[in-house]
């Protein structure tokens, strides 16, 4: 949740230097003239912005204005087509991630996702957690046992599911699939975690299980959520950013883009004029 209290750093001039004046917040992501193309759409247009690290960073906007594509550039998800390049920087702990030289496997443990619809594999709960681990890391029994408990906890789930750790995850129900996917997500130990509409497939009750979660782990981790629901960008994040039609509109801290935006566009945006 904002703290409407906190001292306010201002992240007014994002949208052309994406340099928030004065932040107080240390960044754990730099985005610089970042632009990406499907074929001859051009999809994100000169982004810059910086994301601050164990916050959480909302985008908002109307369909199709590029939110999904920006978090997929994230953990460079884009890769599996080769055709599709990505220009400009993201500097994520003094390394551009974007360069070809990055490599995937380091940035998917570094740079977690979870998409819109929970899809575990057909699997037992404890293996869907501990597949991901085998491909990154040679663990013992125990501490594989250990890692898998650690993950399910922090994603709130094990006391729902350690009596069951056998059994299929297909048995559990929409919300406990998707704190899944994010233990899964967990379990490799990210710095950055990537959710894409997390709660759009769930209930009042597991989407408020979920934003409860996102507010716990951002004492760990750099959080960046794609919403549709502004309530809940509200909500659950510490700044948002606006996007329309592939360009950064506005990014600040979430109590002022919902309470005093700069820009008309967002603020239409925002009172339901449009979008
Ligand atoms: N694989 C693709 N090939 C071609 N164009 C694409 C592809 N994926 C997305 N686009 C286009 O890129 C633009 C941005 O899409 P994106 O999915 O990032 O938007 P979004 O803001 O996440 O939308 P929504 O809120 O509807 O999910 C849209 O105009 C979309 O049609």
């Amino acid at each position: 949740m904002t703290n409407m209290n906190e001292a306010a750093p201002s992240f007014a001039a994002t949208a052309q230097t994406g340099k928030p004046d004065n932040s107080q917040f240390p960044t754990k992501m730099t985005v610089r003239d970042l632009n990406f193309h499907y074929g001859d759409f051009h999809a994100l247009k000169n982004i810059a912005m910086d994301i601050p690290e164990k916050k959480v960073t909302a985008i908002i906007g109307p369909s199709g204005c590029g939110k999904s594509t920006l978090l997929r550039i994230f953990n460079r998800i884009y890769a599996i087509y080769p055709k599709l390049v990505a220009t400009g920087e993201i500097v994520l702990d003094g390394e551009n991630i974007l360069d070809a030289k990055y490599s995937l496997n380091r940035l998917r443990s570094k740079v977690g996702m979870v998409f819109q619809k929970p899809v575990p594999f057909p699997m037992t709960i404890f293996e869907n957690v501990a597949y991901g681990i085998r491909h990154h890391e040679k663990l013992s029994r125990a501490d594989m046992e250990s890692r898998v408990e650690q993950a399910l906890r922090s994603a709130a789930l094990w006391d729902e599911v350690k009596d069951k750790l056998k059994q299929s995850a297909l048995g559990l129900s929409g919300g406990q699939q998707q704190r899944l996917c994010i233990a899964r997500g967990i379990a490799l130990k990210p710095e950055v975690l990537l959710l894409d509409e997390p709660t759009s497939a769930l209930d009042p009750i597991a989407t408020s299980r979920i934003e409860q979660l996102v507010e716990e782990l951002k004492n760990d981790y750099t959080i960046v959520i794609v919403t549709h629901n502004m309530q809940q960008a509200a909500r659950c994040s510490d700044l948002t950013a606006f996007m329309y039609m592939g360009e950064l509109v506005e990014f600040d801290r979430t109590e002022k883009i919902f309470t005093k935006p700069n820009k008309k566009q967002t603020e239409d945006y925002i009172t339901g004029r449009f979008g």
